[in-house]
């Protein structure tokens, strides 16, 4: 492969959690160049990305905090395909990044939550002005597809359904963006679940989740010792079906945005979620 085929990354958020296991996956694809790690954390500034993230060599890309110059050099390189920035960061920031970026001719692929669905649609009608792929994809792994995949399935059948997702407790949003997307699939069938058998009432505000799209309750747990869960609970008469997913390392999500990487320059608009991409 020549040096001129290598898709130019930055990664935003690269000292975190995610940021690190992506660091690592860009720098061990072959089509890839990781050319920007971006991250506010005073603590890390001026480290070498590579070193950071575990690997043994050093991948000579600092660590810096200046994402609108990052920007401007990448989009400077006229000689490499368009440059792809994926952002792991906040859900306070991600708005304005992803702004940041269509702006400079950056391709966004997000995997930071907590997006409202205003901000969603504002910038999928900027992408869509600009012309610029952007993918918003609120999980990474294939278990996951696979596990909405069976819900909307089984969603035809029941009436009733509730959402548990379970989460480290360094999460900053609740409830979980995938678990807000899987209560949007299941709503999308177009009817209303979990019709009132009785009247309710809540004794501590919350006992009874999150109210999500048609009638789903989304509740969330947060624990050390988690990393990332989601149980889909069907109940009908006399019987509980139930679809539950497990992550036990954030490895599992690299497949995913690898793909989204190399997809994501093929796009002039605004896509949302893995499924759409597979
Ligand atoms: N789509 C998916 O499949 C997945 C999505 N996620 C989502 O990704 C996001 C990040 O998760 P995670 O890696 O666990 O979080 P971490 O807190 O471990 O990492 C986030 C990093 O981004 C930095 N950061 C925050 N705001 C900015 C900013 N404005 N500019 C630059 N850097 C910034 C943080 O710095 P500081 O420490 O100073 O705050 C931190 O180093 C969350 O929204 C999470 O829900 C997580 C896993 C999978
Ligand atoms: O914060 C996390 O860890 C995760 N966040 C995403 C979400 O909010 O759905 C994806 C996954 O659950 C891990």
């Amino acid at each position: 492969m020549t040096n001129q085929a290598l898709i130019p990354v930055i990664i935003n958020g690269a000292a975190g959690k995610m940021g690190r296991e992506v660091v690592k996956a860009v720098a061990q694809a072959p089509d890839l160049t990781l050319m920007g790690a971006i991250d506010r954390n005073p603590e890390h500034q001026g480290k070498d990305a590579g070193e950071l993230a575990g690997l043994t060599e050093p991948l000579e890309v600092p660590i810096t905090d200046q994402l609108e110059p990052m920007l401007g050099y990448v989009a400077g390189e006229r000689q490499l395909p368009p440059g792809v920035i994926i952002d792991f960061t906040h859900p306070d920031s991600v708005y304005d990044n992803v702004r940041s970026a269509i702006a400079y001719g950056i391709r966004p692929v997000v995997g930071t939550t907590g997006l409202s669905p205003e901000k969603i649609q504002n910038l999928a009608d900027f992408a869509e002005k600009a012309s610029t792929g952007c993918l918003i994809i609120p999980n990474f792994s294939i278990g996951m597809v696979l596990l909405q995949q069976a819900a909307i399935t089984a969603s035809k059948y029941f009436d009733h359904v509730e959402i548990i997702e379970l989460h480290h407790n360094q999460k900053a949003d609740a409830p979980s963006g995938t678990a807000i997307q899987t209560a949007q699939l299941l709503a999308e069938l177009g009817k209303t679940f979990n019709p009132a058998i009785v009247e309710e009432t809540e004794k501590i505000p919350g006992a009874r989740g999150s109210l999500a799209d048609e009638g789903i309750r989304i509740h969330s747990v947060r624990l050390p010792g988690l990393i990332a869960h989601q149980e889909v609970i069907f109940g009908a008469a006399g019987q509980i079906y139930t679809l539950r997913h497990d992550t036990s390392d954030r490895a599992c999500y690299m497949p995913g945005v690898l793909l989204a990487i190399r997809k994501v320059s093929q796009l002039k608009s605004l896509v949302y979620g893995l499924e759409k991409i597979l």
